[in-house]
């Protein structure tokens, strides 16, 4: 990374953890993270790891080029209010990541005319393997385009989007969607055990297939689907398999689960925004 902005995670739980730790394992400086949560103990182990760690969210904002908003969206706006003032003096960029919390009511709550980024990234960031999307309002600068670019492509791919409602598509698809593949594996680890596996045996083939499919998924040439047809020999085992997913519903089922997410994110922008 050529430039290293000092960042500041407002919030250590799941998601901010997630993004420090890819950083880390990509060669970010530590003493150029900041964290702050409601305890210091919690974040003892961030502190071993060279991060600066602190209860005083003020204090982070103030050393940071780059915020990142990282609490659960129910408390943000209570959180950037508290915050309004640094903000004001010290201009940092802010770089959201919650999820329906559109930028209108953060600039507000922030105390208005703020470089604003909306990113939705997702928790396989941990392993530099994460999906994330963003979304910049007009006062942002080419220069901090490219400095929250470089930092969420350190923990894996990241995709601008021009249209603020498309962050909820990419919640719907990428920010939600490693618990989907988490609940297939579940299901394939019990299938796999009822069929006479050993769960140890289960658990290694389901995630070892998982990582294989996207794999080949990812360097092939040819859609998902073709891939999907090329694993099924006919009248053999697969599409038997295929055929039954199919006949109960499994596409549909995935198209109503994605909605219900994308129509969340959507109730939450009203329910939390004002
Ligand atoms: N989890 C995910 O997969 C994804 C989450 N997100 C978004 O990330 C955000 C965080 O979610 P997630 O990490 O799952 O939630 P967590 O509950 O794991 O993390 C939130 C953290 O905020 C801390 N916190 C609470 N109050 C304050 C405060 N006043 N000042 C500073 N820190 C505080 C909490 O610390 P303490 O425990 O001490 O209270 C906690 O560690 C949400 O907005 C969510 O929408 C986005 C994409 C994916
Ligand atoms: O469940 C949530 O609300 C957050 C946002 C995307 C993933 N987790």
């Amino acid at each position: 990374m050529s430039t290293q902005p000092t960042l500041a995670f407002i919030g250590a739980g799941n998601m901010a953890r997630a993004i420090m730790g890819g950083l880390i394992s990509n060669g970010y400086p530590a003493a150029n993270i900041w964290a702050t949560g409601t305890q210091l103990d919690k974040m003892a182990d961030l502190k071993q790891q060279g991060l600066h760690t602190t209860t005083d969210n003020n204090a982070a904002v103030a050393a940071a080029d780059i915020v990142i908003l990282a609490v659960k969206p129910q408390i943000l706006k209570t959180v950037a209010q508290s915050m309004a003032a640094v903000v004001q003096q010290h201009q940092p960029l802010i770089v959201s990541v919650a999820a329906g919390i559109l930028c209108h009511s953060l600039e507000q709550w922030l105390g208005g005319n703020i470089a604003l980024v909306r990113c939705m990234p997702n928790t396989p960031s941990l392993v530099q393997q994460g999906a994330s999307g963003l979304y910049a309002n007009p006062q942002v600068s080419a220069t901090q385009r490219q400095q929250t670019e470089q930092v969420m492509q350190a923990t894996g791919l990241a995709l601008w989007v021009d249209k603020e409602p498309l962050l909820d598509a990419v919640t719907a698809v990428s920010g939600s969607g490693p618990a989907y593949y988490f609940l297939i594996m579940e299901s394939m680890i019990a299938a796999g055990e009822k069929l006479g596996l050993s769960r140890e045996a289960a658990q290694q083939l389901t995630i070892q297939t998982a990582l294989g499919a996207a794999d080949m998924a990812r360097q092939s040439d040819v859609e998902p689907a073709e891939l999907r047809r090329r694993v099924c020999s006919p009248n053999g085992t697969t599409e038997q398999a295929i055929k039954t997913f199919i006949a109960q519903g499994l596409p549909e089922i995935i198209d109503n689960g994605m909605q219900a997410c994308s129509n969340r994110a959507q109730a939450m922008a009203e329910e939390l925004g004002k």
